[in-house]
């Protein structure tokens, strides 16, 4: 190659290797369905195979299950959004135990980093989708069900498309965001649709039925979103691996008692799991609410709704900070780099983060512990930059620098510092300076 490729060039070469790397992995999956054998039939049953009678006697001799029951998974249509922590163990339960057809949504590609709770995905599958990885694994766990990946975010025009063409028994929400939970929750309420809504963090768990008989809906228990600041993800605030593993095999449970129409289905409860203490925990919930607005007597939302300006605009938004840094104290990466061997770097994550991975020569000032005490901080900083003028503050994403500096603002306003922000925080330094620094 004798010249340098435009990015442009370069864009569109990616491109076409993903087309391509689309296309085989689709010609795999055919090439696979191609070669299993058919199943043959049982002479001794006109409902089921002869394998699928030994593959699921175990269940089905049970008489919560029993041939109803098996039949009736045999016909189900079963929806899983989010094939993460949550969905992984989800999708696992549901092919073994025979749903007929099982949809896999997720829009996002497999990395090192979710492989110690995500159980469908392994080394091999880091950077393809994560609704492939998952399809190899349940084809190879029971090839006798129907599973249809589709690599998609699930938005309005997704859901509905969805929910159009094919009538769900039961939704699974898996995800980890608010506004893909009033998303869900309103496209099941519309259509008429039980949701398994799970959630994990740390070492907590939590489990409940929306919209299942008489129950609650998601906007029945929460009218309006909770702040944005004080939603964790799993990225953030972190989860062992078995906690998503035992409620998303919760979720598979409510999911299959739901289809075969058992009782005890987990609505107007809240299932709490405590991994700490290993404990369970039931939360009465209140019934329906009448005045809600989308499972309500007289509902006011009828067609879906912009959930992500929805989740920006709840009444708690309004109680933000007020951004007072100035654009020139916003730095890119590449600057940093260039300064910070004369200058104080101040890194604002938690102490274990820190300690996880770290910049040479950087000082650990977490921001919960600034937050909480902003002149002894002020004093500290005066006191370490005795010998600079210039203080970078950076943490994993660039988010709580930017907000450590916003609390320091005024005080540093009279001395003669110069305080930075980091933009992109350590993720953009490991992307652009050193890929040696861990992405996490
Ligand atoms: N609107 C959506 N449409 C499709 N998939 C979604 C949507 N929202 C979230 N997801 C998927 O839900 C899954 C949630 O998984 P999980 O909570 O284990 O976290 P993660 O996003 O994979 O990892 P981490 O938080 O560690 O980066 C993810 O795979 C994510 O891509």
């Amino acid at each position: 190659m004798d010249r340098n490729l435009q990015k442009s060039e370069v864009d569109e070469l990616k491109q076409d290797i993903q087309k391509l790397k689309d296309e085989l992995r689709r010609k795999e999956r055919l090439l696979f369905e191609l070669q299993q054998k058919p199943l043959e039939n049982c002479p001794y049953n006109n409902i089921f195979k002869r394998d699928e009678i030994v593959r699921y006697s175990r269940q089905m001799i049970m008489s919560e299950m029993g041939t109803d029951g098996q039949e009736a998974l045999k016909n189900s249509n079963v929806l899983i959004v989010g094939i993460g922590g949550l969905g992984c163990p989800a999708a696992l339960y549901l092919a073994s135990s025979g749903v007929g057809k099982l949809t896999l949504v997720d829009y996002d590609t497999v990395e090192l980093s979710n492989i110690h709770r995500q159980i469908l995905h392994s080394e091999e599958n880091i950077d393809i989708p994560k609704v492939d990885s998952a399809y190899a694994k349940l084809k190879r766990l029971n090839h006798n069900i129907k599973i249809v990946p589709l690599r998609q975010l699930i938005n309005n025009t997704t859901v509905e498309r969805l929910m159009k063409s094919t009538k769900y028994d039961v939704v699974l929400d898996c995800t980890d965001n608010v506004a893909t939970r009033y998303l869900l929750n309103d496209a099941c309420v519309l259509n008429n649709i039980p949701l398994v809504s799970g959630s994990a963090l740390q070492m907590e768990g939590q489990l409940t039925v929306y919209h299942y008989m008489d129950g609650p809906c998601y906007r029945c228990l929460f009218p309006v979103p909770p702040p944005p600041e004080t939603v964790t993800n799993c990225g953030d605030g972190g989860v062992l691996g078995p906690i998503p593993g035992v409620i998303g095999t919760l979720q598979a449970l409510e999911a299959i008692k739901i289809i075969i129409k058992s009782e005890g289905i987990l609505t107007s409860r809240f299932l709490i799991f405590d991994g700490a203490s290993s404990t369970f925990r039931n939360v009465k919930l209140r019934k329906r609410n009448k005045d809600c607005e989308v499972c309500g007597d007289s509902p006011t939302i009828l067609t879906l709704i912009n959930y992500e300006q929805f989740c920006r605009s709840s009444a708690h938004d309004k109680v933000v900070d007020i951004n007072i840094v100035k654009p020139e104290q916003q730095v890119d990466v590449e600057y940093f780099e260039k300064c910070k061997g004369t200058s104080l770097v101040i890194d604002v994550r938690p102490e274990l983060e820190f300690k996880m991975c770290s910049l040479p020569s950087t000082i650990n000032y977490p921001f919960t512990k600034l937050t909480k005490n902003v002149g002894g901080f002020t004093e500290f900083l005066k006191n370490q930059a005795k010998t600079t003028e210039n203080v970078f503050f950076i943490c994993r994403r660039g988010n709580d620098s930017q907000r450590a500096l916003n609390y320091i603002q005024n005080d540093v306003i009279d001395s003669n510092l110069n305080v930075y922000n980091v933009k992109g925080g350590l993720r953009d330094y490991a992307l652009k300076i050193d890929s040696n620094f861990p992405i996490y």
